[in-house]
């Protein structure tokens, strides 16, 4: 669908069908942000597939700017940028880019409170300029008019009211040609236009609000055909709808059209309805008023009765829209209040604070709504199905679930990828990757650092230009949020650069440790200094390159630091030798982390100490042996690598593997409901070691079944027994196994994983904490803990303490226990932003 002008292609600032979401949260809902080059406090206007938005930008703001974006992706099309040629003084609430454009589905016509008028087609060619001002220069304004245009009968009407020359024009659409231009009051004059379409064979009018009347005029010759003589407002429009018309005069006066043509009546004033800055919205019976201070007024078309009012927070410039039984308010400091209008009373259902100032109204098209900030025009969209106003989520309980499910891309593989292809030579592209906070901030990290990249979030894909090794600035402050992998990662990365880079992150990221990979990186020549506490982030690193040679690091902590290490090594300038201390947790990590670098070319040798047996409990598994590039390794204690460097990643395509942490809450839902869940596009060869958790739901009696199609992993639950699990090697899985062992015979207990208290949370004091509320009893150990179910578990309301692995696992218990409440779902977006759709989903059998 098309929004083709100020307040829709029909100016009633309704799309009564569109299913947008009404209720908000940063990565479901965003669908994206661009970043626009000037001020501006016009609306949006969607195209087709495109949306196009106007700025001004420039010490005197006579830098006119039109902007088209593509709808799905955000990708800027194009930018076309014009001198102005009129005044550009202006309030400062108000802008150069005050007025809306409008489009007739062809051609798009910006003008600019300057009185600029320019019409584009629709990949930006200029088809034509006028500058109203130059050929009529006594009219002018120092306020920032607003006044936006509308295309009706192939004219374009501008309505330029003020304290000098004033008038409106008909404008031909095709050539910019005036076709008539009429006199009105020198007085100024924010309203805009109104379009009056025929009906039965009638003539299309256009309504023209001033301070004296309201005209309506015809749009090829400017004919007036009638007149309302009353005092209307100079800043908010008439609203129509069907043969009624809404004028904002002496408070709100309703007149009606009569069927025939000719004259219209009125049929009620209500001062009780009296406008503000915004326009009257009215579908269905009702008329919706905003007042600059907040007060939300509904009354009925019938008498002008107000029936309801609500008080809502800030002051109103902004025209709302109405879809979907909902009301979406924006205040003036950028706060969304999203309205239910379709009770007997409005409610506010919900807020999204968007964090910059919005003045133009909305716009909406094909289940999205659109803003445009005083920065950024966002799109919001998607589905938002169950969280509610208190930032809960109840989990509704099923039967057993039978379906398949590919989980989106791993967290682990699309992080690693896209540092080997910043550092490699050559355009690598990512299929599959995960769009999360993880990786979107790694991105975000990239960018600012001076990489080139281009992320098509419908795609999933994003392409790297590398740059061979370089760092391509001297300078960054890069902020992390939550993103462990991206806080080290990026701090080896950047050592091989030229200049002083900080890192930081959320408080927990302040708390979680980074030493052992400092220390490391300063046995290679890396100048790298605490901002605060020792031993965590902040970071600031004096990058001269790294020199190589032997370095050891400790490997009981994290892996991610030897994972990060290996990643730089092949930019130093000599062959770097490691040697891992100490136990090294998540192994399976550091092999991934030898197998991408592999797939970018870069091959390494390990040497395997003494082997030792797994201390994994069950079927007696083979010893893991890791082939990778040239040597063989079992990352059993101590291994060592030999990276070779000066070296290179040459780009590539990369397919990214669904992520199987992800996986294991789907495979999970299977054994405590009693189900069968496939999930697609992994394997047990995956590079990534959460598969593993496969096996210790196969210990606790669940079956894996051979898929048809021979792909995938298809857990089957059976009668389940508590088990002993060492799960040093997938710990991100210990969540979901404690909420599976709630629904075993006998206790679990989980071991070998001390170095998840260090995680988003303390992993083991979290679970304890949250399990017992269900009724299990829990013993807590540094490295583990034992679970033992309740003779019957009861619902609770679980905290998820930040940590995406907190709500997703616990959400599992609530599939077969009632009241199981889930606190701030939407922490999930760390790695996996549409789980509970998924979830949904897949309980459906969708
Ligand atoms: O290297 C990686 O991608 C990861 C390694 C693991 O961390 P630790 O090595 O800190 O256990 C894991 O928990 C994390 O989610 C991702
Ligand atoms: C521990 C995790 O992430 P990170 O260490 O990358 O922040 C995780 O995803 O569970």
């Amino acid at each position: 669908a098309d929004w083709l002008q100020f307040r829709g292609t029909d100016n009633r600032s309704v799309a009564a069908g569109e299913a947008v979401p009404s209720m908000w949260d940063e990565v479901k809902n965003v669908a994206w942000k661009a970043a626009l080059p000037g001020e501006g406090v016009s609306s949006p206007i969607i195209v087709g597939d495109r949306v196009v938005v106007t700025a001004s930008s420039g010490p005197n703001q006579d830098r006119l700017h039109v902007l088209c974006f593509d709808a799905e992706s955000g990708q800027e099309l194009w930018h076309r940028q014009f001198w102005a040629t009129g005044r550009t003084l202006h309030h400062p609430t108000s802008s150069v880019a005050a007025n809306s454009p409008a489009s007739d589905g062809e051609r798009i016509f910006a003008f600019f409170s300057t009185n600029d008028l320019v019409a584009l087609d629709l990949d930006g060619d200029l088809l034509w300029l006028r500058g109203l001002t130059a050929d009529y220069p006594k009219a002018g304004n120092d306020v920032g008019m607003a006044s936006s245009p509308v295309v009706v009968d192939s004219t374009v009407i501008a309505q330029v009211e003020n304290q000098g020359d004033s008038f409106v024009a008909g404008i031909d659409a095709a050539t910019g040609k005036t076709l008539w231009k009429i006199p009105r009051p020198e007085s100024a004059n924010w309203a805009s236009p109104t379009v009056l379409t025929a009906k039965d064979g009638g003539q299309n009018l256009v309504l023209l609000q001033c301070g004296t009347d309201l005209a309506a005029v015809e749009p090829r010759t400017g004919r007036t055909v009638w007149k309302f003589e009353n005092s209307c407002s100079t800043i908010p429009s008439t609203t129509v709808d069907g043969n009624e018309v809404y004028v904002p005069a002496n408070g709100l006066t309703a007149l009606s059209l009569p069927a025939s043509g000719g004259d219209p009546t009125m049929l009620w004033e209500s001062n009780k309805l009296s406008v503000g800055s915004a326009s009257p919205v009215v579908h269905d019976g009702k008329i919706y008023i905003v007042k600059r201070a907040g007060v939300l007024s509904c009354g009925d078309t019938a008498e002008g009765d107000v029936l309801w009012q609500l008080r809502l927070k800030g002051t109103f410039w902004a025209t709302p829209v109405l879809a979907d039984g909902h009301l979406f308010l924006i205040n003036q400091d950028g706060l969304a209040q999203i309205v239910k209008v379709d009770g007997e009373e409005g409610e506010v259902v919900s807020e999204y604070d968007f964090g910059e100032p919005v003045l133009g109204s909305p716009a909406v098209a094909d289940g999205a709504i659109y803003f445009r900030g005083e920065s950024n025009l966002w799109k919001m969209a998607g589905s938002f199905l169950v969280v509610s106003a208190s930032n809960s989520i109840e989990i509704q309980t099923t039967g057993p679930i039978h379906g398949s499910i590919r989980p989106p891309g791993s967290k682990s593989i699309t992080n690693r990828a896209l540092i080997c292809a910043a550092l490699a030579r050559g355009t690598t592209t990512l299929v599959g990757a995960l769009d999360s906070d993880d990786t979107r901030v790694m991105v975000d990290a990239l960018k600012q650092l001076g990489f080139t990249v281009d992320h098509d979030k419908a795609a999933a894909t994003i392409a790297v230009e590398g740059r061979g090794g370089q760092i391509p600035v001297r300078s960054a402050d890069v902020y992390v949020e939550a993103s462990g992998t991206t806080m080290r990662f990026l701090t080896a990365m950047l050592t091989l650069g030229q200049g002083k880079f900080r890192l930081d992150g959320v408080p927990r990221m302040r708390e979680r440790p980074i030493a052992d990979l400092v220390e490391a990186l300063e046995q290679l020549g890396a100048n790298i200094k605490y901002e605060a506490n020792p031993g965590c982030p902040p970071l600031v690193i004096h990058a001269t390159g790294l020199k190589g040679g032997d370095v050891s690091i400790r490997g009981d902590i994290s892996s991610q630091f030897l994972s990060g290490l290996m990643m730089a090594a092949p930019y130093a300038k000599s062959p770097v030798k490691v040697s891992v201390e100490g136990e090294l947790v998540s192994k399976p990590y550091v092999q991934m982390t030898a197998k991408v670098m592999n797939s970018f070319d870069v091959p390494m040798k390990q040497f395997a100490a003494k082997p030792q047996r797994h201390r994994k409990e069950g079927a007696g598994e083979a010893q893991r042996i890791v082939k990778v590039g040239l040597g063989e390794a079992n990352f059993m204690k101590p291994i060592k690598l030999e990276i070779p460097a000066p070296s290179r990643y040459m780009a590539l395509k990369y397919k990214v593997e669904p992520d199987a942490s992800a996986a294991s809450y789907f495979l999970a839902a299977a054994a405590i409901t009693g189900g069968c869940v496939t999930v697609e596009g992994l394997s047990r060869s995956s590079i990534q070691g959460d598969v593993e958790f496969a096996d210790e739901l196969i210990k606790m009696g669940c079956e894996l079944e051979p898929t048809d199609s021979g792909e995938g992993i298809r857990i089957r639950g059976r009668n389940l027994k508590g088990i002993e699990a060492y799960m040093s090697d997938y710990s991100d899985t210990v969540q979901t196994l404690a909420a599976v062992a709630l629904f075993a015979e006998g206790p679990t207990t989980v071991t070998g994983v001390p170095h998840i208290r260090l995680k988003e949370t303390d992993r083991i004091a979290a679970l304890a904490t949250e399990l017992r509320k269900f009724g299990a009893k829990v013993d807590e150990r540094p490295d583990g803990l034992t679970i033992t179910p309740p003779a019957e578990l009861r619902g609770a309301e679980i905290e998820t303490y930040d940590d995406h692995r907190m709500a997703m696992s616990m959400a599992l218990v609530g599939l077969r226990v009632p009241g199981v409440v889930i606190l701030d779902p939407g922490c999930t977006s760390k790695t996996y932003p549409r789980f509970f759709e998924d979830l949904d989903r897949l309980k459906s059998g969708a």
